[in-house]
This record gives C-alpha cells, structure tokens and sequence, in this order.
C-alpha cells in the first residue's frame, strides 16, 4: 500500500504569517506542506507565490514542500523551485504535452521528486505515458476542483480516475487536491488516493489536528 500522506494547502493559510502557519501544521501532523503556485492568466485566473517564497519559507521549514505549479511553462520554474528549496514539483500534463521528458529529468537533477496533474476535463489515458516512462513521475495529482481557487466543492466523478490508476499502478502515490475533508475523504480513500491535499477544511477547523488525524485515519483504514 502507498504511504498514507496529508498535505494542508497553505492556500488556506494566513500568508502574512507563512512561516508560524507551516510550524503550526507540522505540529498539528501534517506530512507535507501543499504549495500552489499559481501564475494569474496563465492556466488559472488567480495569482499566488514563486520561487522567493519558497526559498524565505526554507529557512523555516525541514517540511517537505510539495509544489504544484498552475503554470503554462513549468521547465521555467525547475531551476529556481530546485535552488529555492522545493521538495515535490508537480507539472500539469495540458501543458507539458512536448517537453514532459525533459522536464521529468530536470526536476530530479535539481533533487526534486517528480509528479504529474491533470484538470477535471482532462482524460486519465493521458498521464500513463509518463507513469510508464522509462525515467517517470512519481506522482499524480487528480483535481478534484477546477484549479485556482481554494473552497470549492469536490467533483466525486473524479474518482474514477482514482480508482482507474490505483488499479493500473498499485504503489503509485495518488494525490487529490480540492473540496477535501471529514464529508470527502471516505470516497477519496475508497477509490485508492493516498495523499491527500486539504485547505479550507483544515484551516477553517476550530482543531485542524483533529482533523488531519481523521483523515489520516480514515487512509489507514482502506
Ligand atoms: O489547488 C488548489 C486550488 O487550485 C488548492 O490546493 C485546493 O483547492 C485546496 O483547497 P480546498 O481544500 O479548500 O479545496
């Protein structure tokens, strides 16, 4: 079975305190930091944090800080995101269609762990390529929202692209991103995901600790 992973998204938290807001997650049993980077008008209508922070944050952090770039040219962000700190980079197969090799072999010579999303639309066939490469990725990340905002309402007809990849690949780690928490994770968990990205539901709860130990439970369980 794939290692059971919960990643609050520090999109949800408050950003003027970055730094105290990741300590508190690691106290309150996260096991990875999500980090979206998002670039406003290219790929979603929204801007968020680069390279900078990331590097500011490091100096704050041991965590593993899983990137997930919303970006239309990931290869940019390799070398910065490698020298800034980052742990996971996490590219969108819509965008990546010609260069997804090159990119896989530039993340890891800059000693980062390589990992592939996809948007709602966008067909599960399209990520095994890289799945199966000779050199692959090591992660897919399925939305389970439409990229861009946090507090959006999960979308449970993507578990099948879930479960469609946990039965092809089954030590593969199977992120899902958005509308995630207590009311969701059961479907997630079913369907085979084992990281599990959540914002809102954890920074929004009176007791986010509480919270992460449900889900992480809720993993364990399937
Ligand atoms: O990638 C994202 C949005 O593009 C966020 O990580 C995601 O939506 C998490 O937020 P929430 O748990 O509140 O839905």
């Amino acid at each position: 079975m794939a290692t059971p992973r919960i990643a609050p998204s520090m999109l949800s938290s408050d950003f003027a305190n970055l730094a105290s807001e990741a300590e508190r997650m690691v106290r309150c049993g996260a096991d990875w930091l999500h980090m979206d980077i998002m670039v406003i008008f290219h790929f979603v209508p929204n801007l968020t944090i680069g390279a900078p922070v990331i590097e500011s944050l490091r100096k704050h952090t041991k965590a593993y800080l899983d990137c997930h770039l919303m970006v239309t040219n990931p290869l940019d962000y390799v070398e910065p995101l490698g020298k800034a700190g980052a742990s996971g980079f996490t590219f969108h197969v819509e965008v990546s269609k010609d260069n997804w090799r090159e990119l896989v072999q530039q993340i890891k010579l800059k000693g980062m762990r390589p990992g592939v999303s996809l948007k709602p639309g966008t067909p599960i066939e399209e990520v095994f390529p890289l799945v199966e490469a000779e050199d692959p990725v090591q992660m897919v990340l399925v939305m389970t929202v439409e990229p861009g905002f946090g507090g959006q309402k999960f979308m449970p007809e993507m578990m099948d692209k879930v479960r469609t990849l946990r039965k092809k690949y089954p030590s593969l780690d199977i992120e899902v991103d958005g509308g995630l928490g207590p009311s969701t994770i059961d479907l997630a968990a079913s369907a085979g995901a084992n990281c599990i990205v959540a914002g809102s539901s954890v920074f929004g709860a009176p007791d986010p600790a509480q919270v992460i130990s449900l889900l992480r439970k809720t993993l364990e369980n399937c």
